[in-house]
């Protein structure tokens, strides 16, 4: 059996309390032909067929305590080194299969006792998976041909309260942000197929004033409609909001999981919006879990055209740093022949304040800027928001400073 050269690649931070090059063989190990002892049939044959592999290994500053717990700590009282590791695999050991790459760079090894940090940096995957998955089908430039917005970021809103309003209340609001000029609109996430508001009557009475706005002033308002549900109930979702000639569908990805998300991504005509909550799981300690500029590819693939990044000067924990690196990483080509390239959502207590520094970090204007509380809390109302908005990203894109910093 010849083996095939094509490789996985993908990049580690790891901590240890033992030689860093070991973890490292360690974790190439456990991860495919390998267990804790040698077994008879890992045959040098078998191994040069299946083995991960260790490519570089860059030793980094020592940890002055371990970040995460092990329960039989090996070297208790350290060093702890740290290293910028990159382990490869054949891509024939799973084939062209994002549930199961996931398990092979990111499953058992976060357990692994010889790490006492592990995080996900990036990944690079063959050709091969550009073939087997859709990828956004709409992207930047899709959505600017449905939405009409052109040179600027689409400015959005969430419905505000989350939860909570009527599918007549919803639509009230919806027919009111329309006439303020707004390009895009979603339901929270927190909003799907509740009691009060189910999610067919919510789509028929949004959809009927944004028809009618669209036919009275030739402006589409995209609105995500969020379809997040099990695969048959998104895929039924999807298609009324398509018959209801919506233009957006929006899951949550970590709730519908990669399978659900390429199902979604298969079946979809529409943009699909995908909001990442739940991602501060797996990201918030800088010693666990991945790096967007990893996580992210996942999701591309599956079929995401707008991927969320937080936002400058956000409400939630996130440096700026690290949101502007994300909105990069979505800008970023995946393929040379299939960029995969996904809209960048700004949101997470955003507001004109926040319009210039976040053009002036991006230096693009292709992105959404999502502001729930941003338009909805405005003193002088909805509308208002709107236009400050818009007002303070068209000031930024000319350079007015002065009317971007405006509350
Ligand atoms: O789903 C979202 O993106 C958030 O609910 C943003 O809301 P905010 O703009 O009020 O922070
Ligand atoms: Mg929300």
């Amino acid at each position: 059996m010849t083996a095939n050269p094509v490789r996985i690649e993908a990049d580690y931070l790891i901590e240890t309390p033992v030689d860093p090059r070991l973890a490292a063989e360690t974790m190439a190990g456990e991860q495919s032909s390998g267990t804790f002892v040698a077994v008879p049939g890992e045959t040098p044959e078998l191994k040069a067929r299946a083995a991960a592999r260790v490519e570089s290994l860059e030793l980094l500053d020592a940890a002055s305590a371990p970040s995460l717990p092990v329960a039989r700590p090996i070297n208790p009282d350290g060093p702890w080194h740290r290293a910028r590791v990159t382990l490869s695999w054949p891509l024939d050991n799973i084939g062209a299969s994002l549930p199961n790459l996931v398990t092979a760079i990111a499953g058992n090894l976060w357990e692994l006792r010889q790490l006492t940090g592990l995080r996900l940096l990036d990944l690079r995957l063959p050709l091969a998976f550009a073939s087997a998955y859709p990828g956004p089908k709409f992207g930047v430039a899709g959505t600017r041909e449905l939405t009409g917005v052109n040179g600027r970021p689409l400015i959005g809103t969430i419905i505000k309260p989350s939860i909570g309003l009527s599918p007549a209340e919803t639509a009230a609001l919806v027919a009111e942000l329309c006439e303020a000029g707004i390009d895009f609109i979603k339901d929270d996430e927190l909003q799907s197929d509740g009691a009060y508001c189910p999610f067919d009557q919510r789509v028929r009475a949004v959809m009927r004033v944004v028809n009618d706005h669209a036919n009275r002033a030739g402006k589409k308002v995209m609105i995500a409609f969020n379809v997040t549900g099990e695969i048959d109930q998104m895929r039924r979702r999807h298609d009324l909001v398509l018959g209801e000639g919506g233009t957006c569908v929006m899951a949550s990805i970590n709730s519908v999981g990669l399978a659900g998300m390429v199902e979604l991504g298969r079946h979809t005509q529409l943009p699909v919006h995908a909001h990442r909550n739940g991602w501060g799981a797996l990201n918030r300690h800088p010693a666990l879990g991945w790096d967007y500029t990893a996580w992210h590819k996942l999701w591309r693939l599956a079929g995401a055209d707008h991927m969320h990044v937080n936002g400058i000067g956000n409400k939630f924990s996130e440096t700026d740093d690290s949101v502007v690196t994300s909105a990069k990483a979505a800008l970023t080509p995946m393929f040379a022949h299939k960029p995969c390239i996904a809209m960048p959502v700004f949101s997470s207590g955003q507001t004109p304040a926040q319009a210039l520094p976040t053009w002036r970090a991006l230096g693009s204007t292709d992105l959404i800027f999502a502001a729930g509380g941003g338009i909805l809390a405005h003193p002088d109302g909805p509308a208002a928001g709107v236009s400050d908005l818009r007002a303070a990203w068209d000031a930024a894109i000319a350079g007015d400073a002065a009317i971007a910093g405006k509350p």
